[in-house]
């Protein structure tokens, strides 16, 4: 961002316009949703039977590096489903985008994230996003063996995160002891050759993924990561190449939030990520990632509170990456101005 407050100005007379009304704002939103009783915390893996409903935290993250919070940003928690989006990346770089679409589709499925479903014709999983294709996405993460994979995986994290990446053993052991219908779906991948490596490795691999710890702030940070083109605006270290924030996110919108993907799309319209822990993370390009951390969830497996929390920022401060009235056309701005000055003007990255 060039103007530091650009994202707080606009047309609606709700926006904040400065630094306190946004801290103002945050509070405002947060003490409105927290009353919401609705939702139940996910209890199919024993551990996240644990987390604590009242639980609510909600972060931004600038491409420039502040942070704004309110309320549970510190109480780690296991990141779950999110996690698919970063890996989905690392993906990316061990095999280009080619190779990745022809071993993962990128087509949204209408069917819970845990559907055990393939395309028919080429028995592709549908998607990252969903555990078929998260499963067989992890499974062509690159290295001699389990340990270097693994600790390529905590690598990307650390990237991402701006810190030490801690994995949840209980979270761990308590998904692998009870993870059989993603074992079911990781064998009959394998029955069709779409599992890069053994079915056990692949699953313990996905499962220690999922048990990576975070808490909101960090969830927060790692999509202000994706909104600025892969680098940690914390820390300045690279986590993603540049390149592949394009696939990540395209994906992220047709798919991250699995079977309300349309309505989200519809409603809040940027990318984003879910997980059965409650957290949601969306990224505007260039500018936020936002973090929402809530356990109770719906009945497609999204956070109650999240969504509605994303309703209303986005609303507030035009969001939507289709709503004209938002300053989104930097394209023309910029060759506009570059028209005036009698530069080149417009940026190719
Ligand atoms: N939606 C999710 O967050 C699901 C992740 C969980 N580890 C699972 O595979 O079931």
């Amino acid at each position: 961002m060039t103007n530091p407050d650009d994202f707080l100005s606009g047309e609606d007379p709700q926006m904040a316009r400065s630094v306190s009304e946004l801290q103002a704002f945050l509070a405002d939103v947060h003490q409105r949703h927290a009353c919401l009783r609705e939702g139940a915390v996910a209890t199919y893996i024993p551990e996240l039977a644990k987390a604590n409903p009242d639980w609510f935290g909600i972060c931004i993250a600038t491409t420039d590096g502040r942070v704004f919070e309110i309320g549970d940003t510190q109480p780690n928690f296991t990141v779950q489903s999110i996690s698919k989006v970063f890996v989905h990346g690392l993906a990316l770089e061990d095999h280009g985008r080619d190779v990745l679409l022809s071993r993962v589709g990128v087509e949204p499925t209408g069917d819970a994230f845990n559907a055990i479903v393939l395309d028919e014709a080429s028995k592709r999983p549908y998607n990252p996003m969903v555990n078929a294709g998260a499963i067989a996405t992890t499974s062509l993460i690159k290295g001699a063996d389990p340990t270097e994979r693994l600790n390529r995986l905590l690598a990307m994290f650390r990237n991402y995160m701006g810190h030490e990446v801690v994995i949840d053993v209980a979270s761990y052991i308590s998904e692998r002891a009870t993870g059989d219908r993603n074992r079911a779906m990781a064998y009959l991948m394998r029955h069709f050759g779409m599992l890069q490596s053994e079915v056990e490795e692949s699953l313990d691999l996905y499962f220690q993924q999922c048990a990576v710890m975070v808490n909101c702030r960090d969830l927060a940070v790692m999509a202000a990561t994706l909104a600025n083109r892969g680098i940690n605006p914390m820390t300045g270290d690279r986590a993603v190449h540049a390149r592949y924030i394009r696939d990540i996110l395209s994906v992220m919108s047709s798919c991250g939030m699995y079977n309300f993907a349309g309505e989200w799309g519809y409603k809040v319209g940027l990318p984003a990520k879910s997980g059965v822990c409650g957290g949601i993370i969306a990224v505007v390009p260039d500018q936020i990632g936002i973090a929402v951390f809530s356990p109770p969830l719906d009945e497609r497996g999204n956070s109650v509170r999240g969504v509605k929390v994303f309703e209303t920022i986005s609303q507030a401060f035009g969001l939507h990456l289709f709503d004209s009235s938002r300053g989104c056309n930097h394209f023309l701005e910029n060759l506009m101005q570059a028209e005036k000055s009698g530069t080149s003007g417009v940026e190719r990255g």
